[in-house]
């Protein structure tokens, strides 16, 4: 450990991290790293925001390597904090939070901006680019209270924001500086196709239009143009390129033009410092998409582990548009200049158009529209250089529909193995066959797990599903169907049905009956199981602790800075003097720097450091609030008939009973309820995953609602008249939900999945709804307060005495 050489890396986003997953392959032992990461995440898919906004991923799946990573390769990360000044001379970092770091080897790894028009009103609210988490996060704020968003830039980023937008129900006006969309991916014939079909779903398009300034008082109301139009604007996003991250190594003293200027090994001219990804400018290109910066990382890190490379020559590249229902694909030379000459092929009937670019006999350039079938393998063949004369006209109508090769099967199978399926990881049909043929991978998940293909925009997904289909033989019929994660073919039920029958013990035991691909599973499928295993056998089944999520392995919330947040249960809301003092002198002995009042009547004392965690829970004498876990949260109670004139029903005492009887309930997701005392809801019953609603003589009880991200209203179970139904209803429902929904599935896409009517049936029974609701009461028999537990357990404590690992993103 001594001699360890110290790696620190600031930017903790995708090329950065995906050069240190090499470099941890091929030098596990060599250096002791540090990250510093601005954004207070672990690293994640950026790529992925695009489908994250239009709605299609959670933001939780788009982590690429969780916080246990981090720990599992022993990396201190340092997130949610910025560096500010480098000294280059005694090799030290130092970032805006006061943490400093020594370095042997420095990589900047800063990634880039959005360009920001310098337009006059350009800092009004609502005038954001589409960047990071917390765009997509005000993006999701701005459409419920907004209709009217504007995006400027019409290209692959803006049409995509566009398309999320669109989807989160704005109206979309899409502000473009040059008559044709995508101008500098798309020829015009491409473009203006592109234009019609992105019409036809809702988009408006601002042509040559060129912007002169945001108008509003401190809120963005317009967008005024140089010709004196205007559009009505109460969001702006400005996706008109980026700019590399380039000031703090500017005034370290590292040479910058456009980004950081690197040679072919990711040196810079300062010794052992590095960039790679957008950051960096190479033979003077800095690239903005993950391909060649991936290409840039491999280079780098072999060059760390001492392991002899050839240099990084540059990368030619290619683009998809994603998210908008419409394949678009381009590469190379996508326009005809002098010495060139294009082949196109159109069908308008289809709504397909094909053109290759030829420069002496070799293809420089490919435009496809409507049909991207061919887009990979034409990209092989540009990379390659080689001559195509004589071949043009097959290249271009031999692929298209109703041509010699048309045949999906038959094009895959006449590809050369070394030709590149997945762009964005650099994974050739070779790496893919012998994924499947070797290695045993019968999913797209296993292939993601093995070599990554699949893992990045997801573009080649179809591809890869035509090679397994092709390539997976007997598996064939099995090979296209998704597994829970890369190290197992089976899905949920599979999995559960065959728990019941082997019985294991352990999640190990179940891993190895079941034949899990990779032997010691992944952060997806050990909580599953551990979830699972504990829902099938709560009598004897042993939670295993390193199978759950951080927060939930210390029963508190971690923050961005590394510290927890503790919430103590508060019973419908309601407490008494005496508790509010005890949590007030216990926020004042720890230093508590925020009290704060969460949406669901608690107090959240934030800032707590995990070494003082079982002593706070000890001196607030109060069970734990389950704000961390996928357990239930919250019962929101309104005051009910106690004390409001319109009540019918007793709301608080209703929801106090409810949050007794189902405290420390282990579920597949987080549960809430909420109860209200008359039909004017005051307590928002009908967003939440089990709503009682008082009416005249009785309660109605609604089911799978959501208030998140993905807003759902409730649906109505049923109406009952007394407290006990309430309660049984409830414990039978949330049974059923328990037995039957996948791990990390809300009641409200659970209730969609299966549909209302089937619930209903198998609550319907009175006798199997005592027996669901019996089962629920005897899992709960077995489940203590974690917090007592801890406190009473020397040995548990002692896990609070080490180092913090931050929480996963969710
Ligand atoms: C919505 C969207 C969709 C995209 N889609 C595609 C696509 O389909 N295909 C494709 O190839 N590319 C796509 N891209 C581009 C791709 O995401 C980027 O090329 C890639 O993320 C760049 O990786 P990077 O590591 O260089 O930079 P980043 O991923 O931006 O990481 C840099 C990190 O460094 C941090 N940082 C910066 N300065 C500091 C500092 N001083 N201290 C600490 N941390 C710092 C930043 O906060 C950031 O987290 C897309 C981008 C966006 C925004
Ligand atoms: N599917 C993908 O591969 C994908 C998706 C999103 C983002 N990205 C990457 O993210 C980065 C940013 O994307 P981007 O679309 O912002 O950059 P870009 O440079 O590709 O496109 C910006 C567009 O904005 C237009 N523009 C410039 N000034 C304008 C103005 N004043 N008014 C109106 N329009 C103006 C340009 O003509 C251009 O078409 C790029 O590197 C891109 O490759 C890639
Ligand atoms: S929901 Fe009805 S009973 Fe409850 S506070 Fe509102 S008005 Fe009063
Ligand atoms: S091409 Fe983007 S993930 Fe494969």
């Amino acid at each position: 450990m001594a001699d360890k050489k110290k790696l620190v890396m600031i930017g903790n986003g995708m090329a950065g991290v995906r050069a240190l997953e090499h470099l941890l392959k091929l030098a596990p032992d060599l250096y002791e790293i540090t990250i510093f990461g601005a954004e207070p995440y672990p690293n994640y898919n950026r790529i992925m925001l695009s489908s994250v906004l239009a709605g299609g991923t959670e933001l939780k799946d788009i982590v690429i390597n969780d916080w246990d990573w981090y720990s599992e390769n022993r990396i201190a990360l340092h997130v949610g904090h910025t560096v500010s000044r480098i000294d280059t001379e005694a090799r030290m970092v130092y970032s805006d939070q006061g943490a400093e770091a020594v370095y042997d080897t420095l990589i900047m790894a800063t990634g880039s901006r959005p360009f920001m028009l310098p337009l006059p009103g350009a800092d009004k609210e609502g005038v954001i680019g589409f960047r990071d988490i917390a765009d997509c996060e005000t993006m999701f704020e701005a459409s419920r209270s907004y209709k009217n968003a504007v995006v400027i830039g019409g290209g692959l980023l803006g049409l995509e924001a566009a398309r999320g937008l669109l989807n989160l129900g704005m109206n979309v006006s899409v502000v473009h500086i040059s008559p044709n969309l995508m101008n500098r991916q798309l020829d015009e014939p491409a473009s203006k196709m592109l234009q019609k079909e992105l019409e036809a779903q809702g988009m408006k398009f601002l042509l040559r239009k060129q912007s002169e300034l945001i108008y509003g008082k401190k809120r963005v109301k317009g967008l005024r143009f140089t010709d004196g139009s205007e559009v009505e604007a109460d969001l702006i996003v400005m996706a008109v390129g980026i700019k590399p991250n380039v000031s703090l190594a500017k005034s370290a003293g590292l040479a910058v033009g456009r980004g950081i200027v690197v040679n072919d090994y990711m040196e810079t001219n300062v010794p052992n410092v590095y960039a790679v990804g957008e950051c960096a400018e190479h033979r003077g290109i800095a690239y903005g998409l993950v391909a060649p910066l991936y290409d840039q990382g491999a280079v780098l890190a072999k060059r760390l582990a001492g392991v002899d490379t050839a240099g990084y020559e540059g990368s030619m590249t290619s683009t998809k548009l994603k998210v908008s229902g419409v394949d678009v694909f381009s590469a190379g030379q996508y326009e005809e200049t002098p010495g060139t000459r294009a082949l196109r092929y159109q069908d308008e009937l289809e709504g397909v158009y094909k053109k290759i670019v030829i420069e002496n006999d070799r293809l420089v350039g490919a435009v496809l529209f409507g049909d991207t079938s061919d887009g990979a393998s034409l990209f092989s063949i540009m990379k390659k250089g080689e001559s195509i004369k004589g071949k043009e006209k097959e290249l271009l109508l031999g692929f298209a529909p109703g041509g010699a090769a048309a045949s999906p099967a038959s094009r895959l199978e006449s590809m050369a193995d070394d030709e590149i399926v997945c762009g964005c990881n650099g994974v050739s049909k070779g790496a893919i066959k012998d994924a499947i043929e070797t290695k045993g991978c019968a999913t797209v998940g296993e292939i993601k797990a093995c070599n990554k293909a699949t893992g990045s925009c997801g573009g080649c997904k179809p591809l890869v599903e035509g090679l397994l289909s092709l390539y997976a033989g007997e598996r064939a019929g099995e090979a296209v169907k998704e597994g829970i994660c890369g190290c197992t073919s089976l899905d949920r039920d599979e999995i559960v049905a065959g728990l019941r029958r082997l019985e294991p013990a352990t999640i190990k035991e179940a891993m190895l009956a079941l034949d899990w691909k990779q032997p010691e599973g992944c952060t997806k499928c050990r909580p599953s199981l551990n979830y699972y295993m504990g829902m099938l056998w709560p009598e004897r089944y042993k939670d295993e602790k390193e199978s759950r999520f951080t927060n939930e392995r210390y029963h508190a919330n971690i923050q961005k800075d590394g510290t927890y947040s503790v919430v103590p249960r508060i019973y419908g809301g309601v407490t008494t003097p005496s508790e509010l003092k005890k949590i007030a002198e216990v926020a004042e002995k720890y230093d508590v720097p925020l009290v704060k009042f969460t949406g669901g009547q608690r107090l959240d004392l934030f800032g707590v450091k995990k070494e003082d965690l079982p002593g706070m829970w000890e001196d607030l004498d109060m069970p734990s609030g389950h704000a961390y876990g996928k357990m239930l949260r919250t019962v929101k109670t309104c005051v009910g008939n106690t004390f409001c004139r319109f009540g019918t029903q007793d709301a608080i005492g209703m929801g106090i009973r409810l949050e007794k009887e189902f405290e420390r309930m282990n579920a597949p997701a987080k549960v809430k309820f909420a109860v209200s005392g008359c039909p004017r809801n005051c307590a928002e019953a009908t967003i939440k995953d089990y709503g009682i609603v008082a009416i005249d003589g009785g309660w109605e009880l609604h089911v799978g609602g959501n208030g998140g991200v993905h807003v759902r209203a409730t649906d109505l179970l049923c109406v009952v008249k007394t407290e006990d139904e309430v309660v049984e209803w409830g414990g039978a429902f949330l049974q059923y939900y328990r037995e039957n929904a996948t791990w990390g599935e809300r009641t409200s896409v659970w209730v969609e999945r299966v549909g209302l009517d089937a619930i209903k049936a198998a609550l319907d029974d009175p006798a199997e709804r005592k027996a669901l609701h019996g089962r629920m009461k005897t899992a709960l028999s077995y489940i203590k307060d974690p917090w007592k537990e801890i406190i009473e357990d020397k040995e548990l404590r002692k896990n609070f005495e080490a180092l913090a690992v931050p929480a996963p993103l969710n």
